[in-house]
């Protein structure tokens, strides 16, 4: 793919801790890829050796098939996981510079950071220091921070933390338009039910290695064949399930029993067990949401607790994980 960001195998240690562990993914050109993982998986680590500002022991990242290199890093956009804005400085001042540090004109600088702050509808605000912003307002500059010099590739350390819900759909339609205009935009989030509605493809990282990639659909309906059933009333919810040779119970779903089938069990008698037990009310195949998926890919999460996998409460409810 032309416009692709690829990291190919990259490694890299912080002593005796290995972060990233020969870590292989691509991000195509256009596309809104969510990298998700519990906390420590490598996220971080992974992004700012995209950026440049920290060195893979081994391994290469290429952007448009080459090495990426500093005048291909001067047009990344990024929003560093411990934000990087001057909390004295106003807003618009604040946009300006950065535009500046990329090499834009200071004409062009002034009118992308009023066009920025415009869309954000913080034009009224253009003066205040960021520090005096609220938080969802700040985390809007330090977008617009990214977004001031015309990025052609954008990385996004947990963007949406922390912000209310109608932030996370502003940060959100932004980001699908930079994506539509074919850049390739990589971030990273905890909220999962975000990352599932949003992102067109999607890669889990786990001690410092990919463990799933692709598209919500492939991630879903790539594993074992599953379906809901609703009997009822009758026998204690599950127990029936035993009855057919391999299958398992593996969840419920609003009153319902996720039952996972092995590769050679008929689903019809998975059915007739079911009818046995009692009236069958549904019988459904079943795919997996993301926050499912992700808790049977990467739990135990490593030096994590339990708040990492608090993941798939709406976002609008979640902070900075
Ligand atoms: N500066 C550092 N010095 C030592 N170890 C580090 C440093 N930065 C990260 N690590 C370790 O490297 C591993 C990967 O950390 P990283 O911050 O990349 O993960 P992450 O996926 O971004 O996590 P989170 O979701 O918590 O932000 C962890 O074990 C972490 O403790």
């Amino acid at each position: 793919m032309h416009d692709s960001l690829v990291l190919d195998r990259v490694t890299r240690h912080y002593k005796q801790v290995r972060a990233l562990d020969a870590l292989s993914m691509t991000v195509g050109g256009g596309e809104l890829f969510g990298f998700v993982g519990g906390n420590g998986a490598g996220k971080t680590t992974a992004m700012r050796i995209v950026l440049g500002v920290l060195a893979a022991d081994s391994g290469t990242v290429y952007w448009r098939g080459r090495p990426l290199d500093l005048a291909a890093r001067r047009r990344i956009g990024y929003m560093p996981e411990e934000r990087g804005l001057y909390p004295k400085m106003g807003a618009r001042e604040q946009l300006v510079h950065f535009a500046r540090l990329h090499g834009v004109d200071p004409a062009g600088a002034r009118r992308r950071a009023d066009h920025w702050l415009e869309r954000f509808g913080l034009a009224d605000r253009a003066r205040d220091e960021v520090a005096n912003l609220s938080l969802g307002n700040q985390q809007r500059v330090q977008l617009a921070a990214a977004l001031v010099h015309d990025p052609v590739l954008l990385v996004l350390d947990e963007p949406f933390s922390g912000l209310d819900p109608a932030a996370v759909d502003e940060m959100s339609a932004v980001l699908r338009e930079r994506a539509a205009e074919g850049a390739p935009v990589l971030f990273s989030s905890h909220h999962l039910e975000l990352v599932e509605r949003l992102c067109d493809r999607i890669g889990i990282i786990k001690e410092g290695a990919l463990v799933a990639e692709g598209t919500v659909e492939e991630l879903r309906s790539g594993g074992p064949r599953r379906y809901a059933v609703r009997v009822e009333p009758g026998e204690a919810q599950g127990n029936w399930v035993e009855r057919v040779p391999g299958a398992r119970a593996v969840g419920d779903d609003q009153g319902a029993v996720i039952v996972e089938l092995p590769g050679g069990t008929d689903d019809q008698d998975l059915l007739r067990a079911a009818l046995a037990a009692g009236p069958v009310r549904s019988f459904t195949p079943h795919l997996p949401r993301l926050a499912e998926l992700y808790r049977e890919t990467v739990e135990p999460v490593r030096g994590g607790s339990a708040a990492d996998t608090a993941d798939a409460a709406p976002a609008a409810e979640r902070s900075a994980v």
